[in-house]
């Protein structure tokens, strides 16, 4: 299989087909019903817990979307490869390591692409990339994520890729340990630690998904903040990515190549 180009290899009037790994959860619903909406696509197949994903590729899925779990994403993901499906990822658990091992598999098949992303919210990539931006010029940066209490991963993927990417603005402008004198009387009462990034997680009945940056330097504060209040916020950029998925082979990291 080889890549396909901007132009694509179809005709304008036939629509992409989209298969949705985990169709009955909170996401995976939200993507059916976009892709169903969208005049260039076709949802050919719904697949959760116990389903067989034979189902996608039964269906001629052309690209498959995955919004499950950290312990299943894995095993969608080797198996879309291995059957030349593209993929758009939003489930979260990404580290290195998996990544990886994705590139490995993505070597073997060359036409396939995936695009795993910690946050499909264009706001939240706009954020993502602001904390980076500031992250060097404050001496003090901590995140505080918080989302809804059926969550079942913390601290969230969107915080670890933050977290992260200030480390490694930080790391590169050659500045040390943010200041800290406090001992934990409690333990966790400064949340956890990423790359040196301290990172706390709120659960509350009425969140969706939100985030705050706050950096700190001598006489003054800066907060970045980004509110998802509907799941409705992630479709515009899991559909630019269902779009472009299949002209970008190779594992794609973000939004942010796909916005430019
Ligand atoms: N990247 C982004 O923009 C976003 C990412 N997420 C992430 O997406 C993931 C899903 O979130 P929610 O929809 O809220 O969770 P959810 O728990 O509502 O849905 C997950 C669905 O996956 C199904 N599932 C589990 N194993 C499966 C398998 N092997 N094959 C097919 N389906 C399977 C479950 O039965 C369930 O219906 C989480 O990791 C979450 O953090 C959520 C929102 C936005
Ligand atoms: O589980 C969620 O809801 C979300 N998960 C992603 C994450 O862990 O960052 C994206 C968004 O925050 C919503």
């Amino acid at each position: 299989m080889s890549a396909v180009t901007d132009e694509q290899d179809k005709s304008a009037d036939e629509p992409l087909r989209v298969g949705v790994l985990g169709a009955r959860g909170r996401m995976g619903i939200e993507v059916c019903k976009a892709v169903d909406a969208a005049p260039d696509m076709e949802l050919v197949a719904m697949v959760d817990q116990g389903d067989w994903l034979f189902n996608a590729s039964d269906a001629g899925a052309e690209v498959v979307v995955d919004f499950t779990t950290p312990d299943a994403v894995m095993d969608n993901l080797h198996w879309c490869i291995d059957q030349g499906i593209s993929a758009v990822v939003g489930t979260t658990g990404f580290t290195e390591a998996r990544l990886e091992r994705m590139r490995g598999w993505l070597a073997r098949k060359p036409g396939v692409g995936v695009v795993v992303a910690p946050n499909f919210g264009i706001g939240a990539v706009l954020m993502m990339q602001f904390a980076e931006r500031a992250a060097s010029h404050f001496e003090s940066a901590e995140i505080i994520e918080q989302h809804h209490p059926r969550k079942l991963d913390a601290p969230s993927g969107t915080a670890t890729h933050t977290a992260r990417l200030i480390a490694a603005a930080r790391a590169a402008a050659g500045q040390g340990p943010a200041p800290d004198a406090t001992r934990d009387e409690v333990a966790g009462a400064r949340g956890c630690d990423i790359d040196g990034v301290r990172v706390h997680s709120v659960r509350a009945t009425g969140l969706v998904a939100h985030q705050e940056v706050l950096f700190g330097a001598t006489g003054e504060t800066l907060t970045i903040r980004h509110d998802s209040y509907d799941r409705a916020s992630f479709m515009p950029g899991v559909l630019l990515a269902v779009r472009k998925v299949r002209t970008r082979p190779g594992l794609t990291v973000g939004l942010d190549a796909l916005l430019d």
